[in-house]
């Protein structure tokens, strides 16, 4: 199974990532995660991104304001994880694709690999929801102006993705605002698993 998850902040995408990863057994490549990861000298990731602290570095600067990091380093990043041995058999991704951009360059990364995305879920839920559970966190990039700011960018840049998966018949739309239990059971619905 190839999902990607897309939703706003405090959308509920990582633990809707996590569950979905235990269920079908597959990693889950959290783009947010790995930049926290690189920004807080993590060596761990140095299996997969030989330059961890150039990358935290760079990064640093857009996530503690609440921008995304250019397009170029993302994807980068991206690039080097799908090509890992781990994720032959499947994968999640959550918080990539972000930009129309990414989104394209996911699906020639893809065409290079000869994999196939099964499916784009959104996690739709109300700004509020997003704000106060985003608020309700401990990140330190969890201030409201930070907060607000993310929220601000998924409308301009993460929504019209929406389209690009719609247009393809890809996307699965959810109510996000719903306790996550059900969120997991109507996604496996969707996906025509009881
Ligand atoms: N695909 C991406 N493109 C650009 N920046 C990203 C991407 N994924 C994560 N980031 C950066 O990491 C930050 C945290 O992302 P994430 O953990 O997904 O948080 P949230 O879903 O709460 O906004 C973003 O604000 C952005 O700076």
């Amino acid at each position: 199974m190839r999902l990607v998850i897309l939703g706003g902040s405090g959308s509920g995408k990582s633990t809707q990532a996590q569950r979905l990863c235990r269920y079908f057994e597959i990693p889950q490549i959290s783009t947010g995660e790995i930049l926290r990861q690189a920004m807080s000298g993590d060596k761990s990731l140095e299996s997969v991104y030989a330059k961890v602290s150039t990358l935290g570095r760079h990064a640093q600067p857009y996530v503690t304001r609440g921008e995304l990091v250019p397009d170029e380093m993302i994807i980068d990043l991206i690039r080097l994880r799908l090509k890992k041995a781990d994720v032959d058999c499947g994968w999640i991704l959550e918080g990539y694709p972000r930009t129309a951009f990414q989104a394209e360059e996911l699906d020639f990364l893809l065409d290079d690999l000869g994999q196939k995305l099964d499916w784009a879920i959104y996690l739709q839920v109300p700004e509020a929801v997003m704000v106060s559970r985003s608020l309700g966190r401990s990140r330190p990039d969890d201030q409201p102006e930070i907060v607000h700011r993310r929220v601000e960018i998924f409308y301009d840049r993460t929504v019209p993705i929406l389209e690009y998966y719609d247009r393809r018949r890809r996307l699965l739309t959810i109510n996000g605002d719903q306790i996550p239990e059900m969120v997991e059971q109507k996604i496996l619905t969707l996906l025509s698993i009881p």
